[in-house]
């Protein structure tokens, strides 16, 4: 039992409301449907290719599902594109880092700022003060994001220099840096070292803590799924196939059965 076994749930910040998603006649996602509850950490789990990308596309507006809703605080986001939907509150990171690698840290997080300027290049002269306000209020959030991860020492290197793992982090901030209420990450500690896993599960685990941010991560390493998570939803094959607290999921003979002899085999159950 992790200490997160416990947590009791309020009503949810997010269904997924049986969700189709297909792709000419290969289907993604079939009736997917579960809740994601307001500052949490929820992971998705499931072997290669079960869906899990096209779900998290689908939540941020990249991909337009078929079938069935997304709710987010009661709105069905579906059909909404992406700025919009990053707008309410969802922010996002890749699988491959998707960053500006000739840029510092500093400017990589300040463009994650932008969806919440409201002086734009047009609004010179006569707003030129609310401007100057606004961009002080933006550089002061962004080195609250920098302490929180301990990006001090790069914040004026170029993205591009640096190590993988350092760079994963940076996307974090990136993300983290739109101040959302919902944060989705994409295998955010893949091709990581032991070493630097730790520090992002930690990372994770502060923010959550720090701001209340509710997280949807997926993650192959069930060690830190299993450490972290307050909810699994496990995929196969685009659908769920089971729900819980790490505890429950992780004696669902469904889920060790979708899981024995695979590439992905779970450790620690
Ligand atoms: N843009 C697309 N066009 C066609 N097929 C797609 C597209 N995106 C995903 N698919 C298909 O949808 C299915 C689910 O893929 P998805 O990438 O969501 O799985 P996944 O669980 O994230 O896999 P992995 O763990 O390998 O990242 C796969 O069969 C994939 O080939």
């Amino acid at each position: 039992m992790t200490h997160r076994d416990s947590v009791t749930l309020p009503a949810p910040q997010m269904e997924i409301d049986h969700i189709g998603l297909s792709f000419g006649g290969v289907r993604a996602l079939l009736s997917v449907t579960f809740n994601i509850y307001p500052g949490t950490i929820q992971a998705i789990i499931g072997p290669n290719g079960a869906g899990k990308t096209s779900l998290l596309n689908c939540i941020s507006g990249l991909y337009r599902p078929q079938q069935g809703q997304i709710r987010f605080e009661g709105r069905n986001i579906i059909g909404m594109p992406p700025h919009q939907i990053a707008r309410l509150g969802i922010a996002r990171s890749f699988q491959n880092i998707e960053l500006f690698r000739h840029m510092t840290v500093v400017d990589n997080l300040m463009l994650g700022r932008h969806i919440h300027m409201r002086s734009g290049i047009f609004s010179g002269g006569l707003y030129w003060g609310r401007a100057q306000r606004e961009e002080v209020e933006h550089r002061a959030f962004v080195e609250q994001v920098i302490d929180l991860l301990e990006i001090q020492s790069i914040r004026k290197k170029m993205v591009g220099a640096l190590s993988y793992g350092l760079q994963k982090r940076v996307e974090l901030g990136r993300a983290l840096a739109m101040n959302p209420r919902l944060l989705l990450l994409d295998e955010p500690m893949a091709g990581m070292n032991t070493e630097e896993k730790e520090d992002m599960a930690r990372f994770i685990l502060d923010i959550n803590e720090e701001y209340g941010t509710t997280i949807v991560l997926i993650e192959h390493d069930m060690g830190v799924v299993m450490d972290i998570s307050d909810r699994v939803a496990v995929l196969e094959f685009g659908q769920l196939i089971a729900y819980g607290t790490p505890a429950e999921v992780r004696s669902d003979p469904k889920v060790i059965d979708a899981y024995l002899g695979r590439e992905h085999a779970m450790p620690r159950m």
